[in-house]
């Protein structure tokens, strides 16, 4: 590790990654550990600081994740949130048990003694809560700092040894002042410096990327999304023009996304990019298909399918022969993997076509530069790398596109339909100035829903679309954004009026959680 690193010990949270992320915003390098590593292996990698993340067990219950007394003696700052702050209490010699009083969501906080970690904060603070054990009394040598209804001890510090630690949840944004808390642990309880950027990610993924890769060659699956554009610039970089970016155009696209990408970034960046027709491949393998999990699964493996074939193509045009081309890059984000199930203890919720929904027999070596990522902070790797606005600004779309926007079976009618009802939506938010308030704005086709109405006098029996605008920060949670009351209008005649089959549009009004943004 070449900058000062914080570990923090992921117990299984959604969030925990969202723990290394604040860190990092904070200009400290932050990685996560699974909580199965062994203190050795974590020690030796002379972290700088350890965080002990959220998780869903209980301390004291058999088999619960502990925390060996050895990270603590062994004199590195350590901070713990939640089951992590319980963990370091029990470990420590406090206690941890089952108050009876849970406490959800927004809870106030009593800041009873300033100390290190509140520093200047107002007494009285509204933090995020998400706990039904608590500690009943801190371990000797620690002074309590803060006090809420359902915790009696909420955080404590021992500034001595460099130890502190807090029930609530400072990583997320519903904490008013968590952002400064964490920052009062890394440098005013850590002794820790501002030491790292976003422009050393690409430093450091361009040198790993280049002693992955050497001077063999790769693929890049690219979209025109973001995160994919990014991935293929960075690699472009390490390798140079021993890349080669194939777009697949599996006929689930939106309207002019296949032109776009070649004015946006092959303009730019003067990549070599294959465009391959795979329309009538991924239809024929998605037909009478209708649940989601199956369709991104057989997306996922269509994707791989068509790389295949590119490589092959790629290898008998190069000028050396007996080559392979053993490497596929994506632009594969850390809510894809989280999300897949792929966090460490984490629940399944989606298969992301590029993560969860791989086929088993996939020969390709991943290269995902971006895999520990969120959102944002890849937008800021696009800027570093010189990419414009216009591509490191662009809403998301999901891989697997209309596709998973069709509830009900997938069929080229039913994409035509979906096709025009998104095109004049996007037409009239972006009329309307409002790209970048909203993160993105699917529309939903419900192709086994149909209801009555009545158009020109005459009866008609169509299908419903959604409307799904949300915002968001990072894809992990959204609200439904509130979109101006005309602008619906707008999209809603138009749509009603332009696409034939279409005679309802409705609007979602459901945040993330509990619903996803996407509807498959
Ligand atoms: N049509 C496509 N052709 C080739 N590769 C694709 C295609 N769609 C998705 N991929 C691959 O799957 C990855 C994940 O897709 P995803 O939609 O999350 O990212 P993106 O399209 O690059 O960015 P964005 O989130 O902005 O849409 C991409 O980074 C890319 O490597
Ligand atoms: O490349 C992708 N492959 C997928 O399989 C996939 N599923 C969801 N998404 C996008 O991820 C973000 C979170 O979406 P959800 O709330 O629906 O899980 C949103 O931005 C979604 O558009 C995907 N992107
Ligand atoms: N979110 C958490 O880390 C919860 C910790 C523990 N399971 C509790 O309920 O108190
Ligand atoms: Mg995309």
């Amino acid at each position: 590790m070449d900058f000062p690193t914080v570990l923090v010990v992921d117990f299984g949270a959604q969030y925990a990654q969202l723990i290394a992320r604040r860190i990092r915003e904070a200009g400290v390098y932050s990685e996560l550990v699974g909580s199965d590593t062994p203190v050795a292996e974590l020690l030796a990698r002379k972290p700088a600081a350890i965080v002990l993340s959220g998780g869903p067990s209980s301390v004291y219950a058999e088999g619960a994740p502990q925390v060996d007394p050895a990270v603590f003696e062994a004199g590195v700052p350590a901070f713990g949130i939640c089951y992590g702050f319980q963990a370091m209490a029990a470990s420590l010699g406090g206690t941890v048990a089952r108050t009876g009083d849970r406490e959800y969501g927004g809870t106030p906080l009593t800041v009873t003694t300033p100390g290190s970690l509140f520093g200047a904060l107002p007494a009285e603070q509204s933090v995020w809560m998400s706990h039904g054990d608590a500690v009943s009394a801190a371990p000797p040598g620690f002074t309590v700092t803060a006090t809420s209804t359902g915790a009696p001890v909420a955080a404590f510090e021992d500034v001595d040894r460099r130890l502190a630690g807090v029930q609530f949840h400072p990583e997320v944004r519903h904490t008013a002042h968590g952002q400064t808390v964490l920052e009062h642990f890394l440098f005013d309880i850590a002794g820790l410096e501002r030491s790292w950027t976003m422009a050393n990610v690409v430093e450091e993924q361009v040198a790993a990327v280049r002693a992955q890769i050497g001077d063999r060659r790769a693929i890049c699956g690219l979209s025109g999304g973001v995160d994919s554009a990014v991935a293929a610039a960075l690699v472009q970089q390490a390798i140079g023009d021993r890349l080669t970016c194939v777009y697949v155009d599996h006929g689930l696209m939106r309207e002019g996304e296949t032109e776009q990408i070649e004015r946006d970034f092959v303009a730019v960046t003067g990549a070599d990019l294959r465009v391959v027709d795979a329309g009538e491949q991924f239809l024929g393998a998605l037909a009478g298909v209708s649940d989601p999990e199956q369709k991104r699964k057989i997306i996922g493996r269509e994707f791989i399918r068509v790389f295949e074939q590119a490589a092959l193509d790629v290898v008998a045009e190069a000028e050396e022969h007996g080559e392979t081309v053993d490497f596929l890059v994506q632009g594969t984000l850390y809510p894809d993997v989280v999300e897949s199930g792929g966090g460490t203890g984490t629940a399944n919720i989606k298969s992301h076509h590029n993560v969860g929904g791989l086929p088993e027999d996939l020969t390709f070596t991943l290269v995902e530069p971006l895999r520990t990522l969120f959102k944002d902070e890849v937008r800021e790797v696009g800027r570093q790398l010189g990419l414009p606005d216009t591509l490191v600004q662009r809403q998301p779309f999901p891989g697997p596109g209309l596709g998973i926007r069709i509830v009900g079976e997938v069929t080229r009618e039913r994409l035509d339909v979906l096709r025009q009802a998104d095109a004049i939506a996007r037409e009239e938010l972006s009329a309307a100035g409002l790209d970048t308030e909203i993160w993105q704005c699917p529309v939903v086709l419900l192709a086994d829903v149909r209801s009555v109405g009545v158009q020109g006098d005459g009866r008609t029996y169509g299908h419903p679309v959604v409307l799904r605008p949300v915002s968001s920060e990072d894809a992990m949670t959204a609200d439904w954004t509130r979109l101006p009351y005309d602008v619906l209008a707008r999209i809603s005649t138009r749509i009603t009026n332009e696409v034939a089959e279409v005679n309802r549009v409705v609007l979602d009004v459901t945040s993330k959680p509990p619903g996803t943004i996407e509807w498959e």
